[in-house]
Parts: structure tokens; C-alpha cells; sequence
């Protein structure tokens, strides 16, 4: 059955980048998944000033807020990264945090979905026809995590 989330404060609200799960990146502390990848957008590029006022936002809201702004200066290489730091970010969200691991492994072999009525790229969209790379990702780091508890398994057994 799959797995529909959205908000972080709904079922699975853990797997939303919204949900404050801070991450150590770079040598820094982000409060929330989303803080560090709406940084990353600016990241070398003429608008880099905003990047300190993202990391100080008091909420993901904020910090989405400010990362969206229109009129503000993208990294030139941001689409072409965009999936690889989301994946890195959410990666490191569920190998920093135990208890939100258990719930991403409890999901088994199930299909998520970032269920977003607006976005069609990081979510479903309202129709269901969106990509789903969030969901996507989770699939993958679920994936990944599996096989390095795997190897940490085998490494106790022959040492
Ligand atoms: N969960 C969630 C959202 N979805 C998140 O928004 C991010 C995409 O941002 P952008 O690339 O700037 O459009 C990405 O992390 C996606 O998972 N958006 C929201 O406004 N509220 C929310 O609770």
C-alpha cells in the first residue's frame, strides 16, 4: 500500500523535509532538511548574502519562503544538482536520527509519496502525475541504509 505524506505534522510527517530533524552538513548545523537545501540553491552565486538569513530562519516556512523568492539570483548549476543535495540532505536526516530511521525501515517495500497538491517535481501534485523525487529519494536512502546495517552486521560477526 502506499505510503502518502505531506506536512509534518500529519501520518509520516517525519519524511517531510519540513520536520525538525537538524543535520550537521559542510560543518554546519541546519535545523531542518529544508533550510540547508533552500541555502544550497544560492550557493556561489550574486545572491549568496541570503544564504546566512535561510540558515537563521526560525521555521522551514521561512526559510522556503526566502529561498523561493523570484527575484533573487539561482546557482547556474542548481537543476543539474538539485537531486543530488536533496539526497544527501535526506540521507544524512535518517543516519543522524534513530528513531525516524525505525519508522523509514518499518515501511518496507511500500511506495512513498510526497503528497503535494502544488509540486509536481518533489511531489505528486494534485493529480497523482508528478514526479515524486522526494518520494524517491526515500525509496533509495531507505535502499541504502538496509545495506550499511547489512555490512555492520557482517563486520560484528567477523570481528
Ligand atoms: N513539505 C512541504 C513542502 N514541500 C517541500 O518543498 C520543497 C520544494 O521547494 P522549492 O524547490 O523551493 O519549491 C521540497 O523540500 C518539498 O519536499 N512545501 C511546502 O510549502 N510546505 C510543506 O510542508
Amino acid at each position: 500500500m502506499t505510503i502518502y505524506f505531506y506536512k509534518a505534522w500529519q501520518p509520516y510527517g517525519c519524511f517531510s523535509n519540513f520536520s525538525f530533524h537538524g543535520i550537521h552538513l559542510q560543518g554546519v548545523y541546519w535545523p531542518t532538511v529544508e533550510h540547508y537545501y533552500q541555502a544550497q540553491k544560492f550557493v556561489g552565486s550574486t545572491d549568496a548574502v541570503i544564504i546566512p538569513f535561510i540558515h537563521a530562519a526560525p521555521t522551514p516556512e521561512e526559510a522556503a519562503a526566502l529561498g523561493r523568492c523570484s527575484t533573487r539570483q539561482l546557482r547556474r548549476d542548481w537543476d543539474l544538482v538539485k537531486i543530488q543535495v536533496m539526497r544527501e540532505a535526506v540521507l544524512k536526516k535518517f543516519l543522524t536520527h534513530a528513531d525516524i530511521r525505525e519508522v523509514l525501515l518499518r515501511t518496507g517495500d511500500e511506495m512513498l509519496v510526497e503528497n503535494s497538491p502544488i509540486d509536481y517535481f518533489w511531489g505528486c501534485g494534485a493529480n497523482k502525475t508528478g514526479q515524486n523525487h522526494l518520494g524517491k529519494i526515500l525509496i533509495s536512502v531507505r535502499e541504502e541504509i538496509r545495506k550499511l546495517l547489512s555490512l555492520t552486521v557482517i563486520h560484528e560477526e567477523f570481528n
